[in-house]
């Protein structure tokens, strides 16, 4: 008859950890007792019961072998394994014959563990629980990856198919769409109006107000000593290419910690279970961060460097032991596999401690990239960049000057800059992202430069698009483009057409750009007006506005309202026209020259162009990750420092032509974590320089559009960007505090004017 193929999977599983077929047999003979030959119960987990319960053997048969046993017991012993052994035959020979019984749920083993029920031996079986795996000092779990841009959207979500929908004037109150002189096109609803959110716990503002472009900045978070690194992972996967030659980390070795060494920074906790994190400061301006266990003189370090790459490495006190040099590295993995084995009891039959060096490399980026984990990264300071050049060395260098000069930002994430002195010769990569704040993801270089003082940029990650967070519902398919949302039959340059193309049929009837590329100016002066006065042009109240609907309070409150909008559509996939058409402006990202620029009065960081612009120049979007208000308000919520939002602006241009906006529907940009250099446009009271238009490029529902920045007049060289971003300094009963302004604006709103009154300006 032959073997039950079970017994010679089990048999094989056990060999693949080192446990010879004589060791599995009797275990396994009891185990099919103890389970009443309930198979699930033993396969589960690779064997893990059957393994354990050889392990527990072993044990106890070596502290048996410890005591002499006399002659008595010797020969119970003796009489005992003899029956076992024909016990086991027994059994095996029976299983051969066994039929497959109903699976029986796990649970049962579970139990039996929790209660500590002996097996056959009368030894309880015990089996390491889960939160024991993983607190094993090898047992390192990979991090939950963030479902952050591009993840699809969920079925339900997928099989939605929303399509363009009329604007409804009957919901727009105050002026009627003639009043204000808007063509079509333009009755869209864009948001001048705080999200409420941030506001959390929320109070309401006077529909009088102004309503804001849906941002609330705050003042700069204060600046908190200590992080870990700022520099960015390296994209490149880990490889076992061992023979490459090693990229030099521009740090030197760490000195070894003695024990209990935590005379470095830190502010992480020490739980119980974790090893003491310290942070030694390399006088290279690298962080290492020091993982030290504190029974022993071992020392786990992890290195960053400028240039991305981060090296963990586990130093050892040899003394005393010269041969240790000469260790064979595979010989090592092995010792170390087999002790993995034995001692962690990890019985994955694929498992290589190279892997598990690997998933710490995965576990340490996922930490550096999630912008929710509780670690603190520590930047070395950006350059003193001049128009993009890198240099100024010693100004901020981070070991000199972390306590000095402020450049002590928490949360960073992955903008890296670093003095020249800092950088190795061969590095280039580190040269292009100090001089590019975009990382190289837009088509132009944008610099950064402080002339101003040694402050640190703040740590974002750069993203040239839009990025889902993840309940907003956002669908690019062309199945939901209809032929009236593209202009399929055009070719060429659709400017150049002697009739309004369908893009520009969604537009108003004619095209928004001119042949230069620019914003028509009717167009324009109607969106600077809009902005500057709101109150005198449409505003959209909802019947249930989702912005109060996201606070998720007893009552939903009555809706501020929400400013109508001038809208352009741009050409795309389905349009018949090329690339080049001049319909494609904001689609095709910044041309423009560009820089941050710490500012000299006091706003924080800023943007300025380094050429001359005209009036209606594209300059950018505003780039963030798009969350759905809900969303927003469970983060800000969540938030232990509510200031860093200060990067939120509410997409809610189409809200009027909705009867009710689902939450996945009412959604927002924000540029807190992901963002573009759109995060670093300061507020200018009334006269801006730059005026934002909401844009649709792909989607032709209004839900989810693009917000673009044109400039509102000639720009110079040098002069920095601004926009209004329609905040009411007055609103004394808002519960968030806005900055002070420092626009420098005659019309600065943050200014206390005798006889000045709010209502009559608004109103
Ligand atoms: C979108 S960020 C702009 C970039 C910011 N300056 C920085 O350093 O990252 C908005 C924040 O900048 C500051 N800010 C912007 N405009 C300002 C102004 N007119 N006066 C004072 N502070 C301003 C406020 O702290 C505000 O919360």
């Amino acid at each position: 008859m032959p073997p039950n193929p079970r017994v010679v999977k089990a048999f094989r599983a056990m060999r693949e950890i080192g446990i010879p077929e004589e060791k599995t047999k009797p275990v396994l003979k009891n185990l099919l007792k103890l389970y009443e030959k309930n198979w699930e119960l033993i396969e589960v987990e690779n064997y893990r019961a059957l393994a354990d319960a050889i392990f527990d053997s072993e044990e106890s048969e070596a502290v048996g072998q410890k005591k002499p046993p006399d002659n008595a017991q010797a020969e119970a012993a003796e009489q005992k394994k003899k029956l076992e052994q024909a016990e086991l035959m027994k059994a095996i020979e029976e299983e051969t014959q066994i039929p497959e019984e109903p699976e029986r749920p796990l649970k049962r083993l579970r139990l039996r563990h929790q209660d500590g029920t002996p097996n056959s031996n009368g030894t309880p079986l015990k089996r390491p629980k889960l939160e024991e795996i993983e607190a094993l000092p090898y047992a390192i779990p990979k991090s939950q990856s963030k479902a952050l841009a591009g993840e699809p959207a969920s079925s339900q979500q997928q099989s939605k198919n929303k399509g363009k929908q009329p604007v409804e004037d009957a919901d727009v109150t105050n002026e009627s769409e003639s009043d204000t002189g808007l063509r079509p096109r333009h009755l869209r609803d864009k948001g001048k109006k705080p999200i409420s959110p941030q506001t959390s716990p929320c109070k309401t503002r006077p529909s009088s107000d102004r309503p804001s472009h849906g941002v609330r900045f705050k003042e700069p978070k204060p600046k908190v000593k200590t992080s870990l690194s700022l520099v960015k992972p390296k994209d490149e996967p880990v490889t076992d290419d061992t023979s490459q030659p090693e990229v030099p980390l521009s740090v030197t070795g760490a000195e070894l910690l003695t024990n209990g060494d935590a005379s470095t920074e830190t502010d992480l906790p020490n739980e119980p279970d974790r090893p003491l994190l310290a942070l030694s400061k390399e006088t290279s301006g690298h962080e290492l961060a020091t993982i030290s266990n504190e029974s022993t003189v071992k020392i786990l370090d992890i290195a960053s460097s400028s240039s991305g790459e981060y090296k963990i490495s586990l130093s050892c006190n040899a003394t005393g032991n010269p041969n240790l040099s000469a260790t064979n590295v595979d010989t090592l993995l092995k010792r170390m596999e087999d002790k993995c084995i034995k001692s962690y009891r990890v019985l994955d039959s694929n498992f290589s401690v190279k892997k598990l060096m690997e998933d710490m490399c995965d576990s340490l980026l996922d930490t550096e990239t999630d912008p929710t984990s509780p670690t603190h990264s520590l930047e070395t300071c950006p350059a003193n960049a001049s128009n993009g050049s890198v240099g100024n060395e010693g100004d901020c260098e981070k070991d000199k000057h972390v306590e000095q000069n402020g450049c002590q930002d928490t949360d960073s994430q992955s903008l890296v800059g670093v003095s020249n002195n800092q950088l190795i010769a061969d590095d280039t990569r580190s040269l292009h992202e100090v001089n590019d704040v975009a990382k190289g993801q837009e088509s132009v270089i944008i610099s950064l430069v402080n002339e101003v003082n040694s402050e640190c940029p703040p740590a974002f990650h750069y993203i040239p698009k839009n990025a889902v967070f993840q309940n907003a519902y956002v669908n690019f398919s062309l199945a939901r483009i209809g032929d009236d949302n593209s202009c399929s039959t055009c070719f060429g340059n659709c400017l150049t057409a002697t009739t309004a193309c369908a893009c520009a049929l969604q537009s108003g009837g004619e095209f928004a750009y001119t042949i230069d590329g620019l914003v028509k100016e009717e167009l324009l002066d109607e969106c600077i007006k809009m902005n500057r006065d709101p109150q005198k042009h449409c505003l959209f109240y909802c019947k249930e506005c989702p912005l109060e609907r996201s606070k998720n309070e007893e009552i939903v409150e009555a809706c501020k309202g929400h400013s109508v909008r001038s809208f352009i559509k741009e050409c795309w996939l389905k349009c018949g026209c090329n690339k080049q058409c001049g319909n494609r402006v904001v689609q095709r990202g910044i041309q423009r020259k560009l820089q941050v620029f710490m500012t000299p009065g006091g706003k924080g960081w800023g943007l300025r162009t380094l050429e001359d612009l005209p009036k209606g120049a594209f300059v950018c979007e505003y780039v963030g990750e798009v969350l759905t208000n809900a969303e927003l308000y469970e983060r800000v919520s969540r938030s232990a420092n509510k200031d860093e939002h200060a990067y939120p602006v509410l997409l809610d241009a189409d809200w009027a032509a909705e009867c009710e906006l689902k939450d996945e529907e009412a959604l927002c940009l924000d540029a807190t974590y992901y963002g573009n250099v759109a995060r670093f446009i300061n507020h200018r009271c009334f006269d801006s320089t730059l005026v934002e238009i909401p844009v649709e490029v792909e989607n032709p529902d209004h839900h989810y559009y693009h917000l673009a920045f044109f400039t509102t007049r000639k720009v110079k060289a040098l002069e920095e960007l601004t926009w209004d971003y329609g905040i009411d300094f007055d609103d004394s009963e808002h519960p968030v505090k806005a900055f002070k302004c420092r626009c420098g604006s005659r019309f600065c709103r943050n200014i206390k004017r005798p006889n000045r009154t709010r209502k009559r300006r608004y109103n």
